[in-house]
């Protein structure tokens, strides 16, 4: 793969879950005699996506509610198996950036880094020599030593981003993390993203903001209903996009 950070091929994936029969519908069943429902269902949330992502390239996901981009974000970082279809990446060193995953509202926000940053993928050495830039960040001062639960939901988020951005993997997943806390934490986390995207690193960023792909994003992937659209220069897919949304 020269120079192919991600290759994707023929991925196909399904979600299969079993669908709640609530008292309602047992009642409509023993009145009308209707025949059951399978209450098994299955979703095909990608289907036969085939795509490759340059190393070094920001690459946008795009599509509409429903159109399988965190589900392939998750394929790609190796959360989910594809029922079929393969994906090769150059690369081990991939993270997707999650908020507050493992968060415990009993301990402190100091304790919430170790437990978080662990579950991200840093050492303990890792957080110990990150602490204090991540608790600087966070602009939380000594509420870090107070428990999670007493932490508005905007200072949740702060804290979350600040520990998530200290991640720096070759491949970093970003879904939708943008924009948490006021408008001045917002612009802070902001230009941390692009300090993590500048460089060698490959970002692959899922946002339903069109002016944050836009500004970030050398390529841009379109699908819908877990479907191929496009893959191409952002100039050239961001405005066939917003046509597509218009005509909705
Ligand atoms: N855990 C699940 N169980 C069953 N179906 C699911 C599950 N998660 C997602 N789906 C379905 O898979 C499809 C793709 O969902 P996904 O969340 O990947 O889309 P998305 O493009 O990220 O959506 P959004 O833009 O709304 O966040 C949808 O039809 C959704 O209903």
């Amino acid at each position: 793969m020269t120079n192919i950070a991600i290759k994707a091929t023929n991925l196909n994936l399904k979600y299969k879950f079993i669908r709640n029969m609530n008292m309602k519908h047992e009642i409509v069943r023993t009145i009308f005699g209707k025949q059951q429902e399978s209450r098994k269902k299955e979703v095909w949330a990608i289907k036969d996506l085939s795509f490759s992502i340059e190393g070094g390239q920001t690459v946008g996901i795009i599509g509409s509610n429903g159109s399988g981009k965190t589900t392939l974000l998750k394929t790609i970082a190796g959360i989910f198996k594809p029922d079929s279809g393969t994906i090769e990446t150059s690369t081990n060193s991939i993270s997707l950036l999650t908020l507050g995953a493992g968060f415990q509202a009993e301990l402190s926000g100091h304790e919430n880094i170790y437990i978080n940053g662990l579950l991200l993928g840093l050492s303990k050495k890792d957080i110990d020599e990150r602490i204090d830039s991540i608790i600087e960040f966070s602009e939380l001062g000594d509420f870090i030593y107070n428990p999670l639960k007493t932490y508005s939901s905007g200072m949740k988020s702060r804290l979350a981003f600040s520990i998530a951005s200290q991640v720096e993997p070759d491949v970093l997943l970003i879904d939708e993390v943008l924009g948490v806390g006021d408008q001045a934490f917002k612009e802070k986390s902001y230009n941390r993203m692009k300090e993590l995207i500048n460089g060698d690193r490959t970002v692959i960023l899922v946002s339903h903001s069109l002016g944050v792909v836009e500004n970030m994003c050398d390529k841009v992937l379109w699908i819908e209903k877990g479907k191929f659209v496009q893959y191409g220069d952002t100039k050239e897919v961001v405005p066939k996009y917003r046509e597509y949304m218009k005509k909705k």
